[in-house]
């Protein structure tokens, strides 16, 4: 996941290939919460890992479920109380995760009520302004003790009662289906836990939104053994004797509302042949936002689907404007939003009145967002009309701590599909951790860039100058990746030593480069480097692995074999290359060139100090000397001597520290992008 302020998506051309999608957000913390009501231990697989569910999960344990991994199987395997609480007070944090806030506060109001115990349920800020007073309107008649501690009507929440408690079931439980379909839910997936001796029925006041979120909860009661009876969507019952019982296991279908961005993706950029597949979610999901399909559909997408995948193309182009009520699509129809920038005609979605009240005011910010790249919007009480750019701006979007307004608008990266080239910076990406913490790593891996558009930083420089040091740190800042050009000469001539090649013999050489085996390590294996499969990253440091490479660096055709290899780390979003000629030769394009310099004796004296804290002992005198002799040949070298680019920006980071040096370099990139501050 991107933990950065910002992140810069380069103007995207195409895409294809595969997505496997995470778990289901609505299906994870249902599951989760009826594992952590039912008698026994339940088998989750695929289980959605995002902030949502971790707070869930944090309030299950908090409960005294017994929350832990299944070596066996790599499952999730949640043991829960079976309706009795072991518990009776805590304090639960759940963020802004209204899937955990709606459910638990009626589960525990119930539990409280009927076996004692004091719960207070807070959030973040955004949760507090969050609606919750129909649902303590309901259960309130039901003789449940709720304290409202903030502003009446939105959490923080203290469920409070008194051991022996009753509640009054024998009549119908009203509830309002008008705001929020989670607060039938919420009742839904809780009065199970007092239907010992009647049934229960909950009826619905005012139209029920969102009905394709109450069917999953229906259907996942269903799998835990709760058979509710349901008339229309007025009324429901909860019949006497219903029981939590697990299932044993448990699999989370793949999330019928990330899939909207792939498949708005495939309808905007899978051309020429080009498929967009998307695996997890299909035409046997239980999610009502499947039924985004459809509305991608009549705009021109090209889908096809299966049981558990979804195969999308570009269909008709441009894509056509269309009008929708979206209230059985709600979260998913923001991504019609996105696809309007690519219509012909006006998109319209009606019915979202229910958008005011989510992660934001989603009605606002995504006028407000899609009018930043160039959109006309149209927005109203419950709807939203949106007309695609005349002209595109670069523009710095802000994404309100919701992880669907990222999502939606990275889809604006894509107007090279309309004729435009503009990149785009999307505010506080990690936001999507909500529900699709590596939304953006499933992104790149799909899009396609000319190369030309995606930016390079390139830092060349002399020995122990601090390039590495200062390219990782700037790759970091920007989510860029990272080219250490200098490995791969080192991994050059340490293939040489092994296979006994002499640094005289070019052509051995050139095709050892060639064919070399080197996998650089990501994830928990980032900064781990392996040749011919085997561990080099403390070998590729040593200064005899240098001097070797310095050497064996100097051949024409060396250079030419590693040419193409070191072109292919230009990836979007962004690569930092640092070396000796990427500003000269390799990247003689790239957006920002730095050449760092710091005086022979300081960067001997970082080398000695760097060499002396890994236990090596050096003579300083000896490491400079070596130093100042890599560096002339590299500087005097026939074919990419070490030098500046005319272009380059000169920094001598003799009396900077690393952080001067980072902040100098992000300050000289900001200077050169055209989203300038704007937040
Ligand atoms: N601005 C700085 N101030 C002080 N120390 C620094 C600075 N920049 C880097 N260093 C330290 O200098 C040492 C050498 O840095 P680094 O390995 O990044 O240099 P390099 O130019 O990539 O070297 P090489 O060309 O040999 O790969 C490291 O220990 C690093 O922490
Ligand atoms: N772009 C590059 C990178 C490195 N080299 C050569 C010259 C260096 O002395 C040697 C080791 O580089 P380092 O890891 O210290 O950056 O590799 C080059 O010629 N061109």
């Amino acid at each position: 996941m991107y933990r950065i302020p910002f992140l810069d998506l380069p103007p995207l051309a195409g895409a294809a290939g595969t997505v496997r999608l995470p778990g289901s957000k609505s299906i994870s913390n249902r599951v989760l919460l009826l594992a952590g009501l039912a008698e026994g231990r339940t088998l989750v697989h695929e289980l959605l890992a995002s902030d949502d569910t971790a707070v869930m999960l944090d309030a299950l344990r908090a409960l005294g479920c017994t929350v832990e991994q299944d070596s066996a199987s790599g499952a999730l395997a949640v043991t829960g109380i079976g309706g009795r609480l072991p518990v009776h007070a805590a304090r639960l944090y759940l963020g802004n995760a209204g899937t955990a806030m709606r459910p638990l506060a009626a589960a525990l109001a119930v539990l409280a009520t009927l076996q004692g115990g004091e719960f207070e349920l807070s959030g973040v800020a955004r949760m507090h302004e969050r609606p919750i007073g129909d649902l303590v309107a309901a259960l309130r008649p039901l003789g449940c003790t709720i304290d409202e501690l903030g502003t009446p009507g939105y959490p923080p929440l203290r469920l409070r009662g008194t051991a022996g408690g009753r509640l009054a079931l024998e009549r119908a439980i009203r509830v309002r289906g008008d705001v929020s379909s989670q607060f039938l839910t919420a009742l839904l997936l809780a009065l199970p836990l007092a239907a010992d001796a009647q049934d229960i029925v909950v009826e619905v006041d005012g139209e029920l939104i969102s009905k394709p979120y109450v069917e999953i909860t229906l259907n996942l009661l269903a799998r835990f053994g709760i058979a509710v009876r349901r008339e229309g969507w007025q009324r429901f019952t909860i019949p006497q004797g219903s029981r939590y019982r697990t299932p044993g296991t448990i699999h989370v279908e793949g999330d019928a509302s990330s899939a909207s961005y792939f498949v708005a993706l495939g309808a905007i950029a899978a051309t020429g042949g080009d498929v967009l597949r998307i695996e997890g979610v299909g035409s046997d999901s239980i999610q009502g936002d499947i039924r985004f399909v459809e509305a991608a559909q009549a705009m021109g997408a090209d889908v096809r689907t299966g049981p558990g995948w979804l195969e999308v193309r570009r269909g008709r182009w441009p894509l056509q404007g269309i009008t929708l009520d979206a209230n059985h699509i709600p979260d998913a129809a923001m991504t019609l939003a996105a696809m309007a920038l690519y219509a012909e005609g006006p998109t319209r979605i009606e019915g979202i009145a229910s958008w005011r009240v989510k992660e934001t005011d989603r009605i606002a910010a995504m006028a407000a967002e899609l009018r930043r790249v160039g959109a006309s919007v149209v927005e109203g009480a419950d709807f939203i009309e949106v007309s695609a750019p005349e002209t595109w701006l670069p523009a710095a979007i802000r994404t309100y701590d919701d992880h669907r307004m990222a999502m939606c608008l990275s889809l604006a990266a894509f107007n090279p599909t309309v004729g435009a080239r503009v990149p785009l910076r999307i505010l506080e990406p990690h936001c999507v951790a909500k529900t699709f913490p590596d939304y953006f790593e499933a992104l790149f891996a799909l899009a396609k860039a000319d190369p030309a558009d995606i930016p390079v930083i390139t830092v060349d420089g002399p020995t122990a100058s601090g390039k590495g040091t200062l390219a990782a740190e700037i790759a970091a800042a920007l989510g860029y990746g990272l080219l250490d050009s200098g490995a791969l000469y080192r991994a050059t001539g340490i293939a040489a030593m092994w296979d006994g090649v002499s640094p005289d013999d070019e052509a051995a050489l050139a095709t050892l480069a060639e064919g070399l085996d080197l996998r650089f390590g990501d994830g928990a294996d980032a900064g781990r480097t392996w040749l011919r499969g085997r561990d080099i990253t403390d070998e590729l440091r040593l200064e005899t692995s240098g001097l070797m490479a310095s050497r064996v660096s100097a051949w024409p055709a060396v250079r030419a074999a590693l040419h193409a290899l070191q072109l292919s780390f230009r990836r979007a979003p962004g690569l930092v290359a640092d070396g000796r000629d990427m500003g000269t030769v390799i990247f003689p394009d790239a957006a920002l060139k730095v050449f760092l310099t710091a005086s022979a004796q300081e960067r001997a004296a970082r080398r000695h100090k760097q060499l002396i804290s890994k236990g090596i002992s050096a003579s300083l005198a000896d490491l400079r000397a070596d130093l100042e002799a890599r560096d002339l040949r590299d500087r005097s070298r026939s074919v990419s001597p070490l030098k500046p680019a005319e272009d380059a920006l000169m920094l001598d980071n003799s009396a900077l520290s690393i952080e001067d040096s980072v902040a100098q370099v992000l300050a000289w990139w900001q200077q050169r992008r055209p989203f300038g501050h704007s937040a």
